[in-house]
């Protein structure tokens, strides 16, 4: 048996895949054949939705199609809304998310069918069903009336207006849908990677995402975006951030929303984008400041660690502007992924190799009782 270990399981190559790669030499991260960047900038989401599902960029007609379908399945059953309103209002919006995805897997009729299409089937209804689940969720812990779906509006507009009561303006649609794209797919970050283990013993499509959800859940993953926005909120000015963030440095606490495991000393093609969205943004919503004070932390963090922003520390201020609750912010970077998640999982349901490694064991031995 090898003896080699790497903790965290860095640069180990644990699947192959022919969804998606991070090429960080040629700053490319490359999604069925396409960059990343350029789709967020050409296409919409339901576009790269399609491609991820089946491999090719749909036409106008099936991107139709399937945004039909989508619309067929709005909706939560009743019982998934009472689940909602009878959690404790100081639940975290990942867990009510965590707990209602585990719950609609109880109303999927074809929960145990493993094949291609109905894997499709789900991971559709997942896309109509998770962006109300968060709304709902929030409305619910904040005892608010629950926004129903409109299926007049686009896919996204309607995944805004759900969350904020308000119907976006083309403005905002179209950057709220080009940050869905950026934090749709992402190689093998630790909550794919958990949803491919799951699926790995042949478990089904809504146990692996419940798994994903409970990753990103986490601070050194999607819960980065929400803890930057309190971070900029805190330091309230320029002054303040760097402040606050050197302070924080010299506790040697790590300032969410820099470095990577993947890109380390490179930046996220993500972020650039999102800091593009945000320039404009800001100045549309009159906040300018605020754009300039994100920038002002982006050159602490290179001058002091030689850091770059991921793409949580531009998304974040991005959906501040959008309107979108704080607590929401992980939870629409889950919806969002749910459909790179549900590729990955169709993909190793279909090449299958169940995970079980091994340890480099530090106990100790021969005692008896
Ligand atoms: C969309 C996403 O999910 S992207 C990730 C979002 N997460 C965050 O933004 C959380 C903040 N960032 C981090 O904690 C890290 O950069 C991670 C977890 C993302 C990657 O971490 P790792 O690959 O494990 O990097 P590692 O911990 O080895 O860090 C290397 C060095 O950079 C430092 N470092 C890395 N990130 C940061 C940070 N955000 N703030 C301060 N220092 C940092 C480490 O302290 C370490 O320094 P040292 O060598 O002097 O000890
Ligand atoms: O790739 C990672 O490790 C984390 C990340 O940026 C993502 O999931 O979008």
């Amino acid at each position: 048996m090898s003896s080699s270990y790497y903790p965290g399981l860095e640069n180990v190559i644990a699947s192959e895949t022919a969804i998606s790669y991070l090429d960080v030499e040629k700053e490319e991260i490359v999604v069925r054949g396409y960059d990343l960047i350029e789709l967020a900038q050409n296409v919409t989401y339901l576009d790269v939705a399609g491609l991820l599902l089946e491999g090719s960029l749909p036409d106008a007609d099936e991107r139709n199609k399937l945004e039909e379908r989508i619309k067929w399945e709005y909706g939560l059953p009743q019982n998934i809304c009472s689940i909602l309103r009878l959690l404790p209002k100081k639940t975290d919006l990942m867990d009510v998310l965590r707990t209602g995805i585990s719950a609609l897997a109880s109303y999927d009729e074809e929960l145990e069918d493993r094949s291609k299409e109905a894997n499709t089937r789900k991971a559709i209804r997942l896309l109509a069903k998770v962006p109300q689940l968060l709304a709902n969720g929030y409305q619910a812990i904040t005892e608010q009336a629950f926004v129903e779906p409109r299926d007049d509006l686009s896919y996204t507009a309607n995944f805004l207006y759900m969350i904020t009561g308000q119907v976006p303006s083309k403005m905002e649609e179209t950057i709220f849908d080009q940050s869905l794209i950026v934090y749709s797919e992402h190689e093998m970050p630790n909550s794919t990677f958990a949803a491919r283990v799951i699926a790995s013993t042949q478990s089904d499509l809504y146990g692996a995402l419940t798994g994903a959800v409970a990753s990103l859940k986490g601070n050194l993953h999607g819960g980065a975006n929400e803890a930057v926005m309190e971070m900029l909120l805190e330091a309230g000015s320029d002054e303040g951030l760097e402040t606050l963030m050197l302070s924080k440095l010299a506790r040697k606490e790590r300032i969410m929303g820099f470095g990577h495991r993947v890109y380390m000393k490179k930046a996220d093609p993500r972020a650039l984008l999102m800091k593009d969205a945000l320039d404009a943004l800001a100045l549309e919503k009159n906040r300018s400041d605020l754009y300039t004070m994100c920038v002002v932390g982006e050159e602490l963090m290179k001058r002091e660690k030689n850091l770059h922003p991921n793409l949580d520390y531009y998304a974040a201020p991005v959906y501040y502007l959008l309107g979108i609750p704080i607590d929401l912010f992980t939870p629409v970077f889950l919806a969002a992924r749910t459909i790179g998640v549900s590729s990955h999982v169709m993909e190793q349901h279909a090449h299958n190799r169940l995970f079980r490694p091994r340890v480099h064991y530090t106990g100790p031995r021969n005692l008896h009782p």
